[in-house]
């Protein structure tokens, strides 16, 4: 058996040219970032920063969507980019993408089984509807839902939390070794994000999936997260194991986003009202304090 990283990102750089003749500048969105994935033990693999630090950058290129200025991603030892035709097909059923904001992923005049089934086809070759039906009910199965749950459904008539894990689940079709999800809960309900967050943990325990949780909320990625990468202008500032970094950042940069997030923070780090009565305190503070823990229904209870 080979002993690659599963991923290995080394020294990769993105440069991005605008403008004309005159007025050219150079943008360098990721900046010789290194880290690599182990083969052997899933894990959640957190990249944080501020919006324009370079992590969508950083996601597209381990999608294979974005080629590198420089260095290269390796996937299980061989080049991402250079990946073409049937090699770049298993690629992408290894490495599936799960994006923002569940509506836009879902094409709104198509039923949402319609677009899991066109997944098994691409992926799996299925053909007939059994052979599609069944890996599709799997994999909506592991995120909580079934088939008959969402067949023939548009995706207005989901919930945005039944989207996503609609989104999920299309992701897990073709039984990927990596998710690569990007802000995933920042456009989902606030009161729901932990059930979406919990969900990634169990893929990760049941089905072996690394996932690499790309976010700017401190508190889910202080509660999912083994590891973590901050980034601050395309550089990689902070790296290694998630709490010790969440609970006392080394780095200026990562002590600043740390105060800003507990201070302000509409997309996580805030507090939300439940039942109109309560307000629950869902930062990064609350959560390392210990204060809140998640309830089996996905939202946040205090203890004691
Ligand atoms: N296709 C592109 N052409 C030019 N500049 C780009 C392109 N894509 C990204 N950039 C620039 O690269 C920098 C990093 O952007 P990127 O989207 O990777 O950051 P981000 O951390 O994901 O931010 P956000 O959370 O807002 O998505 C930004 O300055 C952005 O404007």
């Amino acid at each position: 058996m080979s002993a690659s990283p599963l991923l290995d990102v080394r020294d990769v750089s993105k440069v991005f040219t605008m403008g004309g003749v005159l007025s050219r500048k150079q943008i360098k969105a990721v900046n010789e970032v290194s880290f690599a994935l182990s083969a052997k033990k899933p894990e959640i693999f957190t990249i944080i920063g501020e919006s324009g630090s370079g992590k969508t950058t950083l996601a597209r290129m381990i999608l294979g969507s974005e080629v590198p200025t420089s260095g290269e991603l390796l996937f299980e030892g061989k080049d991402i980019a250079a990946r073409r035709g049937a090699e770049r097909l298993a690629f992408m059923a290894r490495v599936q993408p799960i994006f923002q904001n569940p509506f836009e992923a879902f094409n709104p005049l198509k039923r949402v089984d319609r677009y899991l089934a066109s997944t098994a086809r691409r992926f799996l070759n299925a053909r007939t509807e059994a052979e599609m039906e069944g890996p599709m009910d799997e994999a909506l199965q592991h995120v909580g839902l079934s088939l008959r749950e969402v067949k023939g459904r548009f995706p207005h008539e989901l919930s945005g939390g039944q989207l996503q894990r609609t989104a999920i689940a299309r992701a897990l079709i073709s039984k990927p070794s990596v998710i690569v999800a990007d802000e995933p809960v920042s456009m989902v309900d606030a009161s729901l994000r932990m059930a979406i967050v919990n969900l990634f943990k169990r893929l990760r325990n049941e089905l072996g999936v690394t996932i690499i949780y790309i976010t700017h909320d401190l508190a889910t990625a202080y509660y999912i997260s083994d590891r973590i990468i901050i980034m601050q202008k395309g550089h990689v500032v902070e790296m290694g194991p998630a709490r010790p970094i969440l609970e006392a950042p080394q780095h200026p940069y990562s002590q600043l986003l740390k105060r800003s997030v507990l201070s302000f923070d509409g997309a996580g780090g805030g507090r939300i009202t439940r039942s109109g009565r309560e307000e629950v305190d869902t930062s990064a503070e609350a959560l390392i304090k210990g204060r809140l823990k998640p309830a089996g229904d996905g939202r946040l209870v205090r203890v004691g």
